[in-house]
């Protein structure tokens, strides 16, 4: 916690602000604790009372202008991750998702990069589609007639982690078998943002205080029985090169000298035989210098590699179940978009009874006449070609990946954003809120409409789309460029192949095998909500529905 105490001085005195805000990080924790996560809401009050830059802490500035987004996130950024921000995630062996230097990130990001691009993806495709198979089989279990209803925001958090322990673990967490999806390890913390503003929680006051405010003590046995898991996994690719293992690795030890050609590393199984290959097989090539072997080195600690694993457990499941939770509730309360988007999946569905393919789902070219005249009636547009993508795009635009901003330290040096000299060491930030809900970018921006990702092709006349800089109607824009879900620049998302593959399937598999039955009706224009880094967007209808199965001649 930071004080201010010659205000006059400071070199973010000309940007306004509240004064306690001015004055003391207390004022933001006030919301992130007090508020449980009412930040973004109070900066949407802030940016209309004080314009597009607010000082919203001593050292602090939020952008209000989506230009900023891509300014802050630029690619080659060297910003450093706000430290006290991420601490929030550190577990004590950390992560790459902690690491604040971009360039020491990048270390370990080009080892995961092969293990999670789109390369490695396909060949796992298999796997997805069988747990997504799994879940919507448990799902038809859910019928009418049963009178049991399911909680698809259970549900759905329930496949994205099964799915995701399924593709890098050996042993996956088996939590789709849960009575109502209710697994213990689908429990998320209720006020992730204390360890922020306590980060010692060796202290035994500050404990006593976590314990009263949090619910650490439950949540600690659950990610102790998750860590279990994962240390398990790991001691089974250890055993893998060796009987033996202790806290600092020796690579050669484990591996022997003749592992050294990356080619031959498998990125199509679990994670930690590649993960201990592929810092192996860096470490023995010749160019390597000292420094970074000791880098390496240090990647290949017991508690490193538990960190990283841990880590992506997390990265890879509630990001993926909010975007299936905002999607699935959008599509039924949207009786056209997802009539269309049914049609379209029969259709594209192979008519021998057997299953579609990850990579035809994918490149699903539907005709989409009729949707396009749904999203832009009376329009001259020629038919365009359409996919399940956007139906996609627009979940992920509403679900936003993490609403909080993902705070950045400017430097080295100062930098210009939105045209102002940003002084070093400022903490900057802007909430992906700010970018995805702004009416010139997506008019109607609450309104879930898919059709509006869909490129028209330019006309004679029409301006350059690439070379628009900010647009005053949204076909004049690059839309991609605001689509910030996943994040940009050197930390954006490292498992948006993952993602995406996933997403294609649960999507697919789920409207076209199944229909779903609201238990009340969900109210369209009902706003969608959100509190919070990591809790889904909702609104105040649960996601409870039945569940009928979908038979069409094919099969
Ligand atoms: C819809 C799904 C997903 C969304 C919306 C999403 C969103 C994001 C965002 C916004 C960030 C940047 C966070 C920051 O700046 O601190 C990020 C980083 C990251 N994501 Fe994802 N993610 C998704 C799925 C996944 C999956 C499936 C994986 C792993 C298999 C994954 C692994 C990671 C990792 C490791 C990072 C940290 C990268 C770094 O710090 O350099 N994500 N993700």
């Amino acid at each position: 916690v930071h004080f201010i105490t010659k205000s006059q001085q400071h070199p973010l005195k000309r940007f306004p602000g509240p004064l306690l805000a001015k004055c003391t990080t207390w004022y933001r924790a006030y919301f992130e604790l007090v508020m449980n996560g009412g930040w973004v809401r109070q900066l949407e009050k802030l940016h209309a009372v004080y314009g597009p830059i607010v000082r919203v802490g001593p050292n602090e500035l939020h952008f209000g202008d989506p230009r900023a987004y891509n300014e802050i996130h630029a690619p080659g950024s060297r910003f450093h991750k706000d430290s006290a921000l991420y601490s929030i995630f550190g577990n004590k062996a950390g992560s790459v998702f902690t690491i604040p230097d971009p360039q020491d990130a990048a270390v370990v990001r080009n080892i995961l990069a092969p293990y999670l691009s789109r390369r490695a993806i396909i060949p796992r495709a298999a796997i997805i589609q069988e747990k997504v198979v799994e879940f919507v089989s448990r799902l038809t279990t859910h019928t009418y007639e049963s009178g049991t209803a399911v909680n698809l925001e259970h549900a759905l958090p329930s496949v994205a982690l099964e799915v995701l322990t399924s593709l890098i673990f050996v042993r996956p967490f088996n939590v789709l078998s849960a009575p109502g999806f209710d697994h213990p390890f689908l429990q998320r913390s209720k006020n992730i943002w204390i360890k922020k503003y306590l980060p010692n929680i060796n202290n035994p006051v500050l404990l006593t205080l976590m314990r009263f405010l949090s619910d650490v003590d439950q949540l600690a046995k659950i990610f102790a029985d998750q860590l279990k898991l994962v240390r398990a996994d790991l001691d089974l690719a250890l055993k893998g090169v060796s009987d033996h293992h202790d806290e600092n690795l020796n690579t050669t030890e484990f591996l022997g000298e003749s592992e050294n050609d990356a080619t031959h590393i498998a990125t199509d199984g679990p994670l930690y035989p590649y993960l201990l290959q592929k810092i192996h097989s860096q470490i023995q090539k010749p160019a390597t210098s000292v420094h970074a072997v000791q880098r390496l080195q240090r990647l290949l600690k017991h508690r490193r590699l538990i960190g990283e694993g841990f880590n992506l457990r997390f990265a890879g499941t509630d990001t993926i179940a909010n975007t299936c939770v905002v999607g699935v509730r959008c599509l039924l309360s949207n009786k056209d978009v997802r009539e269309q988007l049914v049609k379209e999946l029969d259709e594209a569905w192979p008519k021998d009874g057997s299953d579609i393919a990850f990579e035809d789902l994918e490149k699903l070219p539907y005709l989409v006449l009729n949707f396009l005249q749904l999203s832009q009636p009376g329009s001259d547009y020629p038919p365009i070609l359409f996919s399940q993508t956007v139906v996609i795009k627009e979940s992920l635009r509403l679900s936003h990946g993490a609403v909080s901003p993902l705070g950045r330290v400017v430097g080295p040096g100062d930098a210009v954003i939105m045209g102002e000299t940003i002084p070093t060491g400022t903490i900057v930030g802007i909430s992906s809120t700010f970018v995805h809900l702004n009416p010139e970018l997506f008019p109607e921006p609450t309104k879930f409409n898919p059709g509006r990702w869909i490129k028209a092709p330019p006309r004679s006349g029409d301006i350059d789309l690439e070379k628009t800089d900010f647009p005053s109607t949204f076909a004049e824009i690059n839309a991609e460029k605001y689509l910030v879900s996943y994040s940009r620049g050197p930390r954006s998302c490292i498992g948006i192949h993952v993602a995406w593959c996933e997403l294609y399937i649960i999507f697919g598999f789920l409207f076209r095998k199944l229909e779903f039955v609201p238990q009340a009706e969900l109210d369209p224009s009902q706003p969608l909500r959100f509190d919070d880094f990591f809790l889904p967007t909702f609104t105040d209808d649960p996601l409870v529905v039945f569940v009928r199965e979908r038979r069409t001649s094919s099969d």
